[in-house]
């Protein structure tokens, strides 16, 4: 990717960090937790990749890819650019301090969606039929040798009802609540649904006949069975606790909850009650102290997104999207990050990011900053979300035989007040790469 113009810069051995024994320079260091398919990780080529993922390797990684796995900012060397999450959730991740130490962390929207939506039809049969009761009785049955004898006189034990004509309400119509919605209709349920931030993405796959209406205790009442499906946030204005005893005090006495968003999402006493009082279910892939072992949920293993295809498909989204952000400065499918995407990056230019404060002053300081060392911007494109701003310039190069100085250049930026970190996407795969670390220069 070079254009034959050597640019000089930061090696980027971050040498201030520890233990460079295992890094290889002119690879990106990617570091793993949980258990990633390998088919996400082959996209990670192996000539400008090494990926990680084995314990006690996260000295000097470059991007941090994970499932499930409660992420502390120890985890986090300095040298980190970016996170993904291998899902949807990203409530194991420090995300607003990941913010303020400018580090993008990303999702992948989808990609685990029908995996869990098929849980959740599942979970639906689950309570509207005695399968797991009658499971286990034939299992005690045979361990008694009674199996054939018994199983057309038991069978009156285990009688159920069908989901077809009866109500479902669908908390959250991201994309697993769209999707749970659509097929629930083709089952022959009505559907009614809850969701003040409703996208146009996910209102077109909305089922025609289905009722939307504006509040939660509207959607839950008179519904037969209850699908939540929305983030867990915490804090005020979050979702802590929002199936709570005023929403379940709405619930009509035999209706069917079934959480396979967050344990946190549910008040485990309001539903505890609701469970001690009648016939209502719980089901969900979230074991919570008071409801695991209640005689009226079934609670499975944080399965919804563990299929072969699900897990496939969240891990090659997360790593197109940190090799996008690596190689290109792109951003898409970012949490904490405005999405950014600069053309690509025209001949003879280097690529220059910039993550800073979002304060007035900073892009005139790095236009500024690049113009006074004789450096010209061919093209340009300034994002901000929030508290962030994300810069990317590409620098003409033609105008400079040998060698382009941005050594000083880069140093003087990521100086300026409230940028965080720079970085020169140039070269070798992992250089270029400097942080302005509480008034200190790391390079
Ligand atoms: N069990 C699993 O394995 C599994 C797998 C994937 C996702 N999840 C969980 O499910 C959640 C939803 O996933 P998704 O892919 O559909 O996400 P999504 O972002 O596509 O959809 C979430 C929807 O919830 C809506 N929403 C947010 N707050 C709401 C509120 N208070 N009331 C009603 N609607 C609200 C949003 O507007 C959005 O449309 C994830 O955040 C994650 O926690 C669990
Ligand atoms: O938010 C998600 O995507 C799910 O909860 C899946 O989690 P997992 O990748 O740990 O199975």
């Amino acid at each position: 990717m070079s254009t034959g113009v050597e640019v000089e810069h930061g090696r980027g051995d971050w040498q201030t960090y520890g233990d460079l024994s295992n890094y290889q320079q002119g690879k990106y260091q990617i570091k793993t937790f949980n258990k990633v398919s390998p088919v996400g990780l082959a996209r990670f080529h192996a000539d400008q990749y090494d990926v990680r993922t084995g314990e006690d390797e996260a000295a000097n990684a470059h991007a941090i890819l994970l499932r499930s796995h409660k992420l502390q900012e120890d985890d986090v060397p300095n040298t980190v650019r970016a996170i993904a999450r291998c899902g949807a959730g990203t409530n194991n991740i420090p995300v607003p301090r990941m913010t303020e130490l400018g580090i993008p962390v990303f999702n992948t929207p989808g990609a685990n969606a029908n995996a869990v939506k098929e849980l959740v039809l599942c979970a639906m049969l689950l309570g509207s039929r005695k399968i797991v009761d009658g499971i286990n009785h034939m299992k005690d049955l045979g361990s008694q040798g009674l199996a054939r004898e018994r199983v057309e006189k038991d069978k009156a034990m285990f009688g159920g009802q069908e989901i077809k004509g009866k109500t479902l309400a669908v908390i959250g119509l991201g994309h697993i609540g769209a999707m749970t919605a659509r097929d629930a209709e083709g089952l022959g349920m009505n559907v009614k649904g809850y969701d003040p931030g409703l996208s146009v993405q996910s209102a077109m796959k909305l089922p025609r006949d289905m009722q939307l209406v504006d509040s939660i205790t509207t959607a839950v009442s008179g519904a037969d069975y209850i699908s939540i499906n929305i983030p867990y946030v915490k804090g005020e204005g979050g979702t802590h606790g929002i199936i709570g005893k005023d929403v379940v005090s709405h619930f009509s006495p035999n209706a069917v909850l079934m959480n396979f968003a967050r344990g946190e999402l549910v008040d485990s006493d309001a539903m505890k009650e609701f469970l001690d009082s009648g016939d209502g279910k719980y089901i969900s892939d979230f074991p919570e102290d008071l409801l695991w072992d209640h005689k009226n949920t079934i609670i499975l293993p944080h399965l919804g997104a563990s299929t072969e295809e699900a897990e496939d498909a969240a891990a090659s989204m997360a790593a197109d999207t940190i090799r996008n952000y690596l190689e290109n400065g792109t951003i898409k499918n970012s949490v904490n990050f405005p999405d950014t995407n600069l053309e690509d990056r025209p001949k003879e230019t280097v690529r220059f990011t910039v993550v800073n404060k979002n304060v007035p002053g900073a892009l005139a300081a790095i236009t500024d900053a690049i113009s006074s060392e004789g450096l010209n911007i061919v093209q340009q494109i300034n994002h901000s979300r929030g508290d962030i701003a994300y810069n990317v310039c590409d620098i003409d190069t033609t105008k400079h035989d040998g060698v382009v100085e941005f050594k000083n250049v880069q140093e003087k930026i990521t100086m300026v007040e409230g940028v965080i970190s720079t970085r020169i996407i140039y070269g070798k795969a992992g250089t270029g790469y400097a942080k302005n670390i509480e008034g200190e220069y790391f390079i």
